[in-house]
């Protein structure tokens, strides 16, 4: 059976060059596209080229809807507008679309779901095994504790981050409040300043540190009178997320429509 063929879209973004990287080097599948923003200097340069190496014979495109013609999967780690308009796209070619975007509004999320009924969307706010590993301890730790215990997720990412809470703190509390029987949005506290008032019981808080160059640092606190319980993960490679997106995309190729985790690609 041939490869698959796969277009990475924001190819001249921190994701999207580790990504073109990561199916380049892939003994399983094609890099047959490669995307930028209208305007963006990369496009009409060969890929190896605008990544500061040799000519590779794949030229960088602005024109997303030709590029993904002829792709059996898209891997997109873009922006919120843009993962919504390529969900349209892939959704006519019936290609698979793996999301790592995050940040998305409800009214994007309603788009997704919509493209979903025509081809599979796998979307995960963080790709990488640990975290999805992360994801199921917390649910079973905050199922163990009780209500006296305060959560707290911390988050720490580079300066250029433009979303927070993160897409995994937000798994992460999302897990935490499921494993307490409840949806995030029930539990969720606002971002703090001022004269807060005290900590309400039961309620799930997030903090957000920007600065440099840090991946990905994310920790889920459980806090009680005497004693505390961390759950950590560190990313210290953003080829991690490249990995699993790559994975699900494959994983994807015999899925029918639907809308899909990372924890049904790894089997959690
Ligand atoms: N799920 C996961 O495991 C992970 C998710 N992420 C998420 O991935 C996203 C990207 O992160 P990161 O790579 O650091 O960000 P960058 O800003 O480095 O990359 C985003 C890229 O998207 C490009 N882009 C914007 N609009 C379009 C468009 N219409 N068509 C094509 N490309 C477009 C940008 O181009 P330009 O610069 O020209 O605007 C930029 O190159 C974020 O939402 C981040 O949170 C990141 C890491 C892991
Ligand atoms: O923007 C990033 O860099 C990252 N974004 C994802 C998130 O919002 O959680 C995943 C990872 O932490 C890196």
């Amino acid at each position: 059976m041939e490869k698959p063929g796969i277009v990475v879209t924001g190819v001249s973004g921190r994701m999207g060059q580790m990504l073109a990287r990561i199916v380049l080097a892939s003994d399983k599948a094609r890099l047959v596209g490669v995307t930028v923003r209208p305007g963006n200097p990369w496009a009409g340069r060969d890929l190896g080229e605008a990544m500061g190496g040799p000519a590779i014979g794949l030229t960088v495109t602005d024109d997303p809807v030709q590029a993904i013609a002829s792709a059996q999967a898209v891997i997109d780690f873009t922006t919120p507008d843009t993962s919504v308009a390529i969900a349209e796209l892939t959704a006519q070619a019936r290609a698979v679309h793996v999301i790592g975007t995050t940040g998305f509004e409800p009214a994007h999320l309603a788009k997704l779901k919509a493209a979903a009924r025509h081809a599979p969307i796998i979307r995960a706010g963080n790709m990488s095994l640990g975290v999805n590993l992360l994801v199921g301890l917390t649910r079973r730790v905050a199922a163990a504790l009780g209500e006296d215990w305060d959560i707290e997720v911390v988050e720490a990412h580079h300066n250029r981050k433009v979303d927070a809470p993160s897409g995994t703190a937000l798994m992460l509390g999302e897990a935490a409040a499921n494993g307490r029987g409840h949806p995030l949005e029930d539990l969720r506290t606002p971002a703090r300043e001022g004269i807060t008032g005290a900590r309400q019981q039961g309620t799930i808080g997030f903090s957000a540190i920007r600065g440099g160059d840090v991946v990905g640092e994310h920790d889920v606190i459980f806090a009680a009178a005497g004693e505390r319980v961390v759950l950590r993960h560190l990313a210290t490679d953003r080829a991690i997320f490249a990995r699993g997106a790559l994975q699900a995309a494959l994983w994807g190729q015999d899925k029918g429509p639907g809308e899909y985790d990372m924890a049904d690609v790894l089997g959690l």
